[in-house]
């Protein structure tokens, strides 16, 4: 299913929070279209839980607004919101002596929801739990009590899952596990709104993401933000260091500027690679030099989100 910002099912507006004198995030503004996989990502103290507490309808905005599932978040709204959406929180939030199925009724029943059987069962067969669902929740490992906490969240059939920080705490296999369900349920047209340290994952799951730091830093899709941030490049790798590197990379067409980069080889900051890649490789040639490779440099989300959040830091420090 692609997501549309014609049915935004999240809009978010000028929105602000504080705690006493501390603000926890401030002026923050961003929509979210039906069906998207949407990553917020921060440092520590960002705001990002507060931001998902506020609009999951737990606590309070000091100002702005917000549409949530349609409905426009405030006290009034709160009950109907909660049926619409489901948040989970780093801890799943079950009951240890209960099994799983019984945590899974307890929550229907909590939540008033009808033919609770059949939820119990379609949200045990989501998460892949049906063969553990005797089983009490205190003796499940951690990966196995997320799934449980994923699987509560899916008996209201939410239009937007909040996931807070969904693989903190897993290992590799147990996290590729949160991934392939994510993937699933976003499939099935569930908007995915979640929070993460993990940068890697945030790049692979998300439509788009949203860097907050108090005050949001950029959102857009991570390709976008790679080329907001940083300019095209060419990677050169040589055999040897190259006698005069300056008259190979000088005035070449297409590119703009060259230097050694510390770990070997040469950076190349490039208007457009498809044309320079060819005449580097050429000049280098020229110069008789043993090219082990010519590439384009590639940039993570990790780059940009360091980029912007030590941006922070040393605006900080000033
Ligand atoms: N109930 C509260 N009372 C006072 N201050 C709070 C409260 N909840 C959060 N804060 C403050 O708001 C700020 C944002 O906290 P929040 O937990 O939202 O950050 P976060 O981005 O989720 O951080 P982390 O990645 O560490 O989980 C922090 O300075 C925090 O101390």
């Amino acid at each position: 299913m692609t997501a549309t910002m014609d049915d935004p099912v999240l809009v978010v507006d000028k929105l602000t929070k504080t705690f006493s004198s501390r603000t926890a995030y401030s002026d923050v503004t961003f929509s979210v279209g039906r069906g998207e996989v949407f990553g917020f990502l921060g440092p520590n103290g960002a705001g990002k839980t507060t931001t998902v507490r506020s609009l999951g309808t737990l606590i309070t905005p000091t100002s702005g607004k917000a549409t949530v599932a349609g409905l426009a978040l405030n006290a009034e709204n709160a009950v109907e919101i909660r049926k619409r959406i489901a948040i989970m929180t780093e801890a799943p939030g079950l009951y240890g002596r209960l099994s799983v199925t019984e945590n899974l009724k307890y929550f229907v029943g909590l939540y008033h929801l009808p033919d609770g059987e059949q939820r119990i069962k379609k949200a045990l067969e989501a998460v892949n739990l049906t063969d553990r669902a005797q089983d009490i929740c205190s003796s499940l490992s951690k990966g196995l009590r997320q799934r449980v906490g994923l699987a509560r969240t899916l008996l209201n059939d939410p239009e937007i899952l909040f996931l807070d920080e969904p693989t903190s705490g897993l290992d590799p296999v147990a996290a590729r596990g949160v991934h392939d369900l994510i993937t699933g349920l976003r499939d099935r047209g569930v908007t995915i709104f979640f929070t993460t340290h993990r940068l890697a994952e945030a790049e692979a799951l998300c439509d788009r993401v949203a860097i907050l730091n108090t005050t949001l830093r950029t959102i857009g899709r991570p390709s976008e933000l790679r080329e907001q941030l940083f300019n095209r490049g060419l990677v050169v790798i040589t055999a040897a260091p190259l006698a005069d590197p300056a008259r190979v990379f000088t005035g070449l067409p297409g590119v703009q500027s060259w230097e050694s980069d510390p770990t070997g080889g040469y950076r190349l900051a490039v208007s457009d690679p498809a044309v320079a890649a060819p005449e580097v490789v050429r000049a280098l040639v020229h110069a008789e030099a043993d090219v082990l490779s010519v590439g384009e440099s590639r940039h993570s989300l990790e780059d940009v989100y360091l980029e912007l959040v030590n941006e922070d830091v040393e605006a900080n420090q000033r």
